[in-house]
């Protein structure tokens, strides 16, 4: 199977590959490495490629691929996928970007959930794979074991997203940011003697300053909070918000959708996004039972016990980052009722939120053949 690579360099295609070589992905597959901006120079030495950057725009050497996969954004989607179904290429379309998700033929990959829609997608000819936004598929990483099991009356889920989520750049920033403030306070936090009130007056002149480093996220992050990700949409509502309930129901292939809404947050953290939920479970299950429901749903779900310990060794981003595993805890029953369950989780929206479907999808595609 021949698998050309867009974006292989970026943030998102650095993981993909290094979790591509992990699992010795490349073993079955031939590939070819693209580029938008270093057509020509020599390309990696992965998975015995030996050539050089192909454009990433010429329509006549993507068509000859098998399947492509694509971390190279929304804008490369739009402008390139259409003219290659319209040359009549036939090949497999894998692609972070949320441009194609909600297309009648495209299928939203989250396999440990959905693999059945991705079969079944197979089976009826869709040639279209898409990961799924990062929250929602940490969502259904961490609870999918309730969904399948038909438990769900509504979710309502209130994020802490990771700077990651607005890519690279705005990393560094979050970093910048950091610096900046405690550059602001250095002597004052090297002198036990100093006063709270004055360090805390200097960071906050420093977070309102015209100088402190803001140009990729547009305001303060660090020492702060931003409660607005993507753009605005309807009804109050942000993109990032209605990606909730759109996808989390087409992953899910529902023929009746499930209520799910909240707020979605940036906060300091670096790659992993934490989530607080709310579950209207459709009966009063007892606590045991749902946290088994919840711990078979996949091997990468991990159940962490409501205690302060626990939860602290457990279930942070510090914990989570760069692995696979998602734990979800404070599992408890809320005060409005029986069927109110409380639950935290955190995933790496590099790895389960953007990279690892991706890469489950090209052996899928193997398997098939
Ligand atoms: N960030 C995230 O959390 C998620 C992102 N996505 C999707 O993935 C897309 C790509 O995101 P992300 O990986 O964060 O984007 P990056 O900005 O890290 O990379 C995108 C592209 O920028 C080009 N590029 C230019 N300069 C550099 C450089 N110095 N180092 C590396 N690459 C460079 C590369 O293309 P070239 O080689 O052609 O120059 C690269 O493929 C997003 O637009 C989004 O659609 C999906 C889920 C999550
Ligand atoms: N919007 C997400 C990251 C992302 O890329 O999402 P999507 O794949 O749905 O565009 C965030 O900011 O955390």
């Amino acid at each position: 199977m021949r698998v050309g690579f867009i974006g292989w360099r970026g943030m998102v295609g650095s993981v993909l590959m290094q979790r591509m070589l992990e699992e010795n992905d490349f073993a079955g597959i031939e590939p070819v490495f693209f580029s938008t901006s270093q057509v020509g120079r020599p390309g990696p030495e992965i998975g015995g490629y030996n050539g050089v950057l192909e454009d990433a725009s010429d329509i006549d050497v993507l068509s000859k691929l098998d399947a492509i996969v694509s971390c190279q954004g929304g804008d490369y989607t739009k402008e390139i996928h259409p003219k290659l179904r319209q040359k009549g290429w036939q090949g497999y379309w894998i692609d972070a970007a949320s441009s194609l998700r909600m297309e009648k033929n495209a299928v939203i990959i989250l396999d440990p959930t959905n693999r059945s829609v991705i079969d079944a997608g197979l089976k009826s000819g869709i040639k279209d794979y898409i990961g799924g936004n990062c929250t929602v598929s940490l969502m259904l990483m961490a609870i999918g074991g309730l969904f399948n099991a038909g438990l769900v009356e509504w979710v309502s889920t209130m994020t802490y997203q990771a700077s990651s989520g607005a890519g690279a750049q705005n990393m560094r920033e979050l970093i910048e940011q950091m610096g900046t403030l405690h550059q602001s306070v250095g002597t004052l936090l090297d002198d036990p003697a100093s006063a709270i009130l004055d360090i805390d007056r200097k960071v906050t002149a420093t977070l309102n300053s015209p100088d402190f480093p803001t140009e990729q996220f547009g305001f303060p992050l660090a020492g702060s909070l931003l409660p607005y990700i993507d753009r605005e949409v309807e009804d109050g509502q942000s993109r990032e918000e209605w990606k909730g309930f759109a996808e989390t129901n087409k992953i899910l292939g529902t023929t009746t959708p499930i209520p799910i809404d909240g707020l979605c947050v940036r906060i300091g953290a670096m790659r992993c996004h934490s989530q607080a939920l709310t579950i209207k479970l459709k009966k009063d299950l007892p606590l045991s039972e749902i946290s088994q429901i919840i711990a078979k749903a996949n091997q990468w779900v991990d159940v962490v016990p409501n205690t302060k310990p626990e939860t602290l060794s457990r279930l942070t981003p510090t914990a989570v980052s760069g692995t696979l595993r998602v734990p979800v805890g404070r599992l408890r029953k809320m005060k409005m009722g029986p069927e109110y369950l409380a639950a935290f989780t955190v995933g790496d929206q590099l790895l389960w939120g953007a990279a690892e479907p991706l890469r489950r999808m090209v052996r899928i595609l193997m398997e098939q053949r």
